[in-house]
């Protein structure tokens, strides 16, 4: 332990640096009102920077997480910004988070630096963890509030205006770009949707997404940094992304119907799909999961949070519905139609997770690029139940004995609606979800989902 000219935030201490933290016990015969002892937990810390040479002083920045109860039991706990003073700190905690180098996502022109706040995500708190975490944090990584822009999203199609519009084409001609995204599932499939017509030339550069995890599900983000082991605060975590030196292409998947029209506001506008085709990265489905996510996002239920999925769970699965369509499966370049009537869940992903403990596909490891479908039938709610509870259990569904439970790698797969529409309720049977967003589809139509092959990739992640 040093005490010759050591001081936290002016007041002397002695520090001991052992076990990733730095403690301090105050020097004795110092008189102050504050605590006599305190630590920094390296798993928390941003970045340090210099504040003067001699004698050597720092300022450590810390994300810590709110330690309420309510708070930690969040799949997303929120987080704060600390700063801490140092005087005489050892030089191997210094050194070891000094920041160095600027960061190349966050080296760009301010023009080509995108911060994008997706007001309605989640339990909508991105607006003000932009200003009380990350504006502040990314002027400690060196860019003020003039070194790049804000988007406040002022309705669903905010997102993919900015990504057919500048985005698209700066990213065609080979203008290296960074969008810091503050959203759901959403936000990226928007994104991807957006930039998805550009031509992927020899000069396309695909801008690099740093997601920040502020909607419900958050697929992409906890798929994407689950190994080796989730993150213990995700949005200290994403922060850290920041610093990262590269960033890795976004696998997606196109859907095409025979015709098709985007539902929003709770269902009551439908706009044809352009070219009757949808892009996502994250997730196809059809049955109980696209029921679910469609009948659970409205203004009341999103206050619940992810909770809001098992409310509506509970309803659905008093009286399931079986869904009555074809199946055809592509696989190792063959066709194979499943052998059955109605269907319970259909479901192929690009991810592992739907949610932060949510496991629908076991063997994806991060952006691998293989899609792969879940699906079975069944009538009775607990059976699905039990199904749902395995995935939620480090999916486990996977590896039922019973048969139940189709898994497996495809290249594409074909769905042939045979659901008659309910009068009264059009289409409350035929709503498919695409990595959230949900698609009203006919009766009698179809949906083709297919892997673009890699290489065709417009969006890179950073992870
Ligand atoms: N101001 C706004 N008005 C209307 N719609 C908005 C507005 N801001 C965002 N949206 C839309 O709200 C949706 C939010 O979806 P997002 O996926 O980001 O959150 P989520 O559904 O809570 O999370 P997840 O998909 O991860 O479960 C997006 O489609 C987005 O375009």
């Amino acid at each position: 332990m040093s005490t010759s000219e050591a001081a936290v935030n002016g007041e002397p201490v002695g520090f001991s640096y052992e076990n990733n933290a730095l403690t301090w016990i105050k020097a004795p015969g110092t008189v102050s009102n504050g605590e006599d002892k305190g630590s920094i937990l390296e798993s928390d810390i941003l970045a340090i920077i210099p504040t003067s040479t001699t004698p050597p002083a720092h300022t450590v920045y810390t994300i810590p997480t709110v330690s309420t109860p309510e708070n930690t039991a969040l799949p997303v706990p929120d987080v704060q910004l600390h700063q801490t003073t140092l005087l005489g700190a050892p030089e191997a905690f210094i050194s070891k988070h000094l920041l160095s180098s600027p960061t190349p996502h966050l080296s760009l022109p301010a023009e080509d630096i995108h911060v994008v706040i997706s007001s309605k995500s989640g339990t909508g708190k991105a607006a003000a963890f932009f200003e009380s975490v990350l504006a502040p944090a990314l002027k400690v990584l060196g860019l003020g509030e003039d070194g790049y822009q804000v988007v406040h999203t002022t309705s669903s199609e905010t997102i993919t205006e900015l990504a057919g519009g500048t985005l698209r084409e700066k990213a065609g001609r080979g203008v290296r770009q960074t969008v810091i995204l503050l959203s759901g599932d959403g936000g990226v499939v928007e994104l991807l949707n957006g930039l998805v017509g550009a031509e992927v030339s020899s000069t396309y550069a695909r801008p690099s997404i740093a997601l920040f995890p502020f909607g419900t599900g958050n697929a992409l983000f906890h798929s994407t940094h689950r190994l080796p082991t989730p993150p213990s605060s995700p949005l200290y975590h994403a922060l850290t992304t920041l610093l990262l030196p590269s960033s890795r292409p976004l696998p997606h998947f196109r859907a095409t119907f025979s015709s098709a029209s985007l539902l929003t506001s709770e269902g009551r506008i439908a706009t044809p799909l352009p070219n009757n085709t949808l892009h996502g990265c994250i997730v196809a489905s059809y049955g109980f999961h696209s029921t679910l996510v469609a009948d659970s996002d409205t203004a009341e239920l999103r206050k619940h949070g992810d909770k809001r999925f098992g409310i509506v769970a509970q309803e659905l699965l008093g009286k399931p519905h079986r869904y009555k369509a074809g199946l055809t499966i592509t696989s190792g370049g063959k066709e194979r139609v499943v052998e059955r009537e109605t269907h319970a869940y259909i479901l192929c992903a690009l991810v592992s997770n739907l949610e932060k403990t949510f496991t629908i596909s076991p063997h994806t490891t991060p952006l691998d690029e293989v899609m792969r479908v879940v699906h079975f039938d069944s009538g009775s709610g607990d059976e699905i139940m039990s199904v749902m509870t395995d995935a939620y259990s480090g999916g486990k569904h996977v590896n039922r004995n019973d048969g139940l439970v189709g898994y497996e790698e495809v290249e594409a797969l074909k769905i042939d609606f045979k659901e008659a529409a309910v009068e009264g309720n059009e289409g409350k049977w035929l709503r498919v979800c695409v990595d959230g967003l949900i698609v009203r589809v006919e009766s009698g139509g179809w949906m083709r989902v297919e892997k673009v092959a890699n290489g065709g990739e417009v969006l890179d992640i950073i992870v």
